[in-house]
């Protein structure tokens, strides 16, 4: 039996370090490294970041839309991405914040939760607006598959927040309820900015991963994410993308950088700033 997505991102975790690096090719950093906006320059810019970071980081988020953009060829080098990362050894957290009605779902977790799909990762962002129980066949095909999702449910930017205010406590009850009984971590993980200024549901219960984007590029820093999620802090995992990518000579550094003071911040070494 396969180990489930939950034990292998804690092994990640308390082996590697808490941080998750995004591949973002969007037009600005193409020609930022100097290379044209193109399929060509995608598979170029995802290598080289899957080059200096993959042995080091415990996961690794692809933002599908830069790569949706260029059709099929971007999906093409999404694929071998993909491919590379799990080569790598690394989790590849696929950012693609799907959701609709069920039967529309069970063919989105046939594309990004089935092993045998080209596009198959260890876990996929997913959008509740059409209630978490749209959400459950998706779910149900993460765990056959040893994989893993990530709900939306208080995300980073801050035009979000009125209306998730309104039903982020229903995605903490749904998640809660489909992790219960599961170890170390259930299979269903959420999304929770690091820029948000405070926690307004305990998420103690929850029993599953926290992904928090907004590091960097967005104002957040590691001791912002260790002071924000304070008695879950051993279950998020932050993540960043444009500013560890900023230059392609620094992906390495700047992606150690990150993730040693995250994990200085969240194992409490740190002095909180
Ligand atoms: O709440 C959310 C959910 C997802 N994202 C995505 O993460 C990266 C952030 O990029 P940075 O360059 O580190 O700001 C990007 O792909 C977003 O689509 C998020 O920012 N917030």
């Amino acid at each position: 039996m396969n180990d489930s997505f939950g034990a292998r991102l804690r092994a990640m975790l308390d082996d590697r370090g808490p941080l998750c690096v995004g591949i973002d090719p969007s037009p600005a950093l193409l020609t930022a490294w100097g290379l044209d906006d193109s399929p060509a320059g995608l598979e170029r810019f995802s290598r080289t970041v899957v080059e200096n970071v993959a042995d080091v980081v415990a996961a690794v988020k692809p933002q599908s839309a830069f790569f949706e953009r260029w059709g099929s060829r971007g999906i093409a080098v999404l694929e071998r991405t993909i491919a590379d990362l799990r080569e790598a050894g690394t989790l590849v957290l696929l950012d693609v914040k799907r959701g609709d009605i069920d039967s529309t779902m069970a063919a989105y977790a046939e594309a990004y939760l089935d092993r045998g799909s080209p596009l198959a990762a260890d876990a996929v962002t997913l959008s509740p607006y059409l209630g978490f129980g749209s959400l459950e066949g998706a779910i149900t095909s993460a765990v056959a598959n040893d994989a893993g999702v990530f709900v939306l449910a208080r995300t980073s930017n801050p035009e979000a927040a009125g209306l998730q205010q309104l039903v982020a406590g229903q995605v903490l009850a749904g998640a809660t309820a489909a992790n219960a009984g599961h170890s170390p971590f259930g299979p269903v993980g959420l999304v929770m900015g690091a820029t948000l200024p405070e926690l307004e549901d305990s998420l103690t219960d929850l029993n599953g991963p926290i992904l928090a984007p907004g590091l960097g590029a967005q104002g957040a820093t590691p001791a912002d994410v260790a002071r924000l999620f304070g008695p879950v802090r051993h279950a998020v995992l932050p993540s960043v993308s444009r500013d560890v990518l900023a230059d392609p000579k620094r992906v390495r550094s700047r992606t150690l950088f990150y993730r040693d003071e995250c994990a200085a911040h969240l194992s409490g070494v740190a002095a909180p700033s």
